[in-house]
């Protein structure tokens, strides 16, 4: 059997600020890495041995992938980056408070730019000093493909030519690998695994730091998933990411 893990960063600084991200590099919490420790120790007592990982540009994926593996003795394992695992763009959201922001617009309108599949919010400018376009890490990415917004379809679209050609053909050579990266970029990668349709996939929210494990049989089929932890904790922290985009 061949297995992938995604899992979530652990809770970053504009999570626990309750602020829209997106492509903003926060830190992690605290807490955020007290999470990304129980998941490192709780796959090492899964007998997970993980021979490669891959990860966005973002601090907060990073250093739960680097907890996690350190928890597991797999600091040496061949790590790469990607752009295209970075979060969905939040466009002029990024920075805003999500429940003030209902406040302003309402509940319906926030639960759209946070959960339906097409709609993105406002753009940012191209000279926003918040633009990918004017930060030194995303340099060499063709300038057509970066975003100043995007729905989670934009998100699925620049995401899967990386999923379909170099993350899911290396399990071709490997056995276990584990990707952490972000709430919604992993949403995309999920509904494309399982055939999730446009509707459905606004009531999946992912909790910080649970693994979630999706198991391939000889010829690539998926054949299982399911996130490894307490069934009822983790319901409890998906209500709460639900949560986050309502009126207080
Ligand atoms: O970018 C963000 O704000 C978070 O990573 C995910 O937020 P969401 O749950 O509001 O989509």
């Amino acid at each position: 059997m061949k297995k992938v893990v995604l899992i979530r960063h652990g809770e970053s600084v504009w999570n626990l600020e309750n602020r829209f991200t997106g492509w903003t590099d926060v830190d992690l919490t605290e807490t955020g890495t007290k999470e990304a420790i129980k998941a490192g120790k709780l796959l090492k007592e899964q007998g997970f041995k993980f021979e490669k990982a891959y990860t966005s540009y973002l601090k907060r994926a990073n250093k739960t992938l680097n907890t996690i593996l350190d928890q597991m003795d797999l600091d040496w394992i061949p790590v790469e980056k990607s752009w295209r695992l970075n979060e969905k763009h939040y466009g002029m959201l990024q920075g805003l408070n999500k429940a003030e922001t209902a406040e302003k617009y309402g509940d319906e309108q926030v639960l759209i730019w946070r959960r339906s599949y097409d709609v993105p919010p406002t753009a940012l400018d191209a000279d926003d000093p918040r633009s990918p376009y004017l930060d030194p890490r995303y340099k060499d990415v063709d300038k057509k493909d970066l975003p100043l917004t995007e729905s989670l379809k934009d998100t699925v679209e620049r995401i899967l030519p990386y999923w379909n050609d170099v993350i899911f053909p290396s399990l071709k050579n490997h056995d276990e690998i584990i990707v952490a990266a972000h709430g919604n970029s992993l949403r995309g990668i999920i509904k494309h695994l399982k055939g999730i349709s446009d509707a459905d996939i606004v009531s999946l929210n992912l909790p910080t730091a649970v693994p979630y494990l999706f198991e391939f049989d000889d010829n690539f089929n998926l054949v299982n998933d399911e996130f490894l932890g307490d069934p009822e904790e983790i319901k409890a922290l998906m209500d709460a990411v639900a949560n986050q985009g309502k009126k207080k």
